[in-house]
């Protein structure tokens, strides 16, 4: 059971301005055994924050003051020794990739069994069955710095649950993961909860928790704005949910945003891409990722990559745009055959993980980090920039301060701040609320009916509906098929259900 008391924290130095600059003021929440709650709110309204009180890394890792309780079955947080804490809570976090303590994927999964100082024996026993339990067999024994986002996700996930600890904390688990594997966690939860865990979940993607969730606690600048009991809560009109930002996976979208025609006539007509691949493979040692690979991409248009996790729809990405050396195939810009190098001078991309490519002390500063003193956007267009993406006003704050949706806007906007003709995103909605992402649509969209040419890999169909002219499967390595976005979305609809 995990009981915030009247709980505020704020973080030490990361005080300024923007949304809930303290953290979090004056939260009272509970999850008993066998129950689920949602936390749920805009981008930086505070719900990390909860989870990392509820699981104790506020403030044993990230230094803060802290008032009121929390209490973890009974117990005050703050005198628990930190493998205490690890058997009590198991946790996914929001970037999966900052909570492994190992460098392969049993090992992770493992890791709580053996600081519980459970034996070998059972601890290989229970790894084996957890494994199996989660249908990871694939992904066992890998070195985690090789595994694809979603891989990680599923990963951290086993760990957390390898222990069958009393209470689950789960930031954003489904930010990387493809349908079947949401699917599969939202089963998952049901299980636990079965057995008496308590369940407390910070998301903005809400279907998948429909059967889960008990109550949810809605949270605005810092605080709980509003609480509802789960039938209370789904009977909320969409346009409500919609005020409060929440994710519903309204689709209406792409009857409300017709496509422009233009890109679509002109590839049709056989006009000269932007980008071609054609044939191209690649590999990580003797891992094949990418077999043979072929895609045209025009100016003015905004192509998705869609497909089941480890498909190769990143790498794919990082071939285009010559961060990840072909071993066959090959590449032309504007119908002239382009090497990696070139293809990196025009290109810029916004990667999955967001962490590694903010690197600038101020966030202003970042969005210019790297260009070139003639390729700077002058201090207007910044200010333009980061205030469609909802940024205005954190400018001075440091980069590594922000939330994980603002630092999602961030990298986004330093990639369209950089003038270049081909842009690359890497799952840019990946955790934003409905206005981040539709922030983030309506300036792709810009950015491609002014000429540029935009591939975003993606699993979020609301993105898709709302940016997106065509949808392309890829498939163990290859671009199976492609669709239209239009009318209900049923043709990328049916290459999703063709990708499980
Ligand atoms: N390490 C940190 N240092 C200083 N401030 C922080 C830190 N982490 C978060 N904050 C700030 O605390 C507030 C709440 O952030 P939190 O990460 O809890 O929001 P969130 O609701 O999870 O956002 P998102 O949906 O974007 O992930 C924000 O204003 C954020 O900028
Ligand atoms: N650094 C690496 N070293 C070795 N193998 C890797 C590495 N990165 C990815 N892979 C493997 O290559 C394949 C393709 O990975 P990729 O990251 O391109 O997939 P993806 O379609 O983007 O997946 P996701 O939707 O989970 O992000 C997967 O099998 C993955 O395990």
């Amino acid at each position: 059971m995990i009981e915030l008391c009247d709980a505020s924290f704020s973080y030490r130095g990361g005080a300024g301005a923007g949304p809930a600059p303290e953290g979090v003021r004056n939260v009272s929440l509970s999850v008993e055994a066998g129950r689920c709650v949602l936390v749920c709110g805009p981008s930086g309204c505070g719900k990390t924050t909860v989870t990392r009180l509820a699981n104790g890394l506020a403030p044993a890792f990230f230094p803060g003051d802290l008032s009121g309780r929390v209490l973890v079955d009974g117990r005050d947080a703050s005198g628990l020794e930190s493998w205490e804490m690890a058997a009590r809570v198991g946790s996914v976090f929001q970037n999966p990739r900052t909570q492994f303590f190992n460098v392969d994927s049993t090992g992770e999964v493992a890791f709580a069994l053996e600081s519980l100082a459970w034996p070998e024996e059972r601890v290989r026993a229970r790894v084996r069955e957890t494994i199996a339990e989660l249908g990871l067999e694939a992904l066992a024994d890998r070195s985690i710095f090789e595994l694809s986002g979603g891989e990680k996700q599923r990963v951290a996930y086993a760990g957390a649950w390898a222990a069958r600890p009393a209470n689950l904390v789960l930031d954003e688990p489904t930010s990387n993961l493809d349908e079947a594997s949401i699917e599969a966690l939202a089963g998952y939860v049901l299980e636990a909860k079965r057995r008496g865990t308590a369940v407390l979940v910070a998301e903005h993607r809400l279907w998948w928790l429909s059967e889960a969730v008990d109550e949810v606690v809605v949270m605005g600048e810092g605080r709980i704005v509003r609480r509802f009991g789960k039938d209370a809560f789904w009977a909320l009109p969409a346009e409500e949910l919609a005020a409060l930002g929440l994710r519903t996976r309204d689709l209406s979208d792409v009857r409300a945003a017709p496509r422009r025609p233009g890109a679509r006539r002109r590839a049709a007509a056989g006009g000269r891409p932007v980008l071609a691949l054609s044939g191209v493979k690649a590999a990580y040692g003797r891992r094949e990722a990418l077999g043979g690979a072929d895609v045209r991409l025009f100016a003015g248009e905004v192509v998705a990559l869609v497909g089941a996790n480890g498909a190769g729809k990143s790498t794919l990405c990082r071939a285009a745009v010559g961060l990840h050396r072909e071993s066959a195939g090959a590449a032309a810009l504007d119908g002239a055959p382009a090497g990696p190098k070139e293809r990196l001078r025009a290109a810029s991309m916004v990667f999955q993980d967001v962490n590694y490519q903010l690197f600038a002390d101020s966030v202003e500063a970042e969005v210019s980090f790297g260009l070139g003193k003639r390729e700077r956007p002058p201090a207007k267009r910044v200010g333009e920039i980061l205030e469609g993406l909802g940024l205005a006003g954190l400018e001075e704050r440091h980069p590594a301060t922000l939330s994980g949706g603002q630092k999602q806007r961030l990298a986004v906007a330093a990639c369209v701040a950089s003038g270049k003709r081909l842009l690359v995103f890497d799952e840019p909605t990946s955790g934003l609320d409905l206005g981040g992402m539709r922030a983030v649509a309506d300036l792709v969209r810009r950015l491609a009916d002014e000429g540029r040419a935009v591939l975003v890999v993606t699993h979020d169909l609301e993105f898709v509906a709302r940016a997106c002219d065509r949808a392309l499967l890829v498939e163990k390595g290859r671009v199976a098929r492609e669709a239209v976005v239009e009318g209900d979305l049923a043709g990328v609809r049916a290459l999703l259900a063709e990708a499980r």
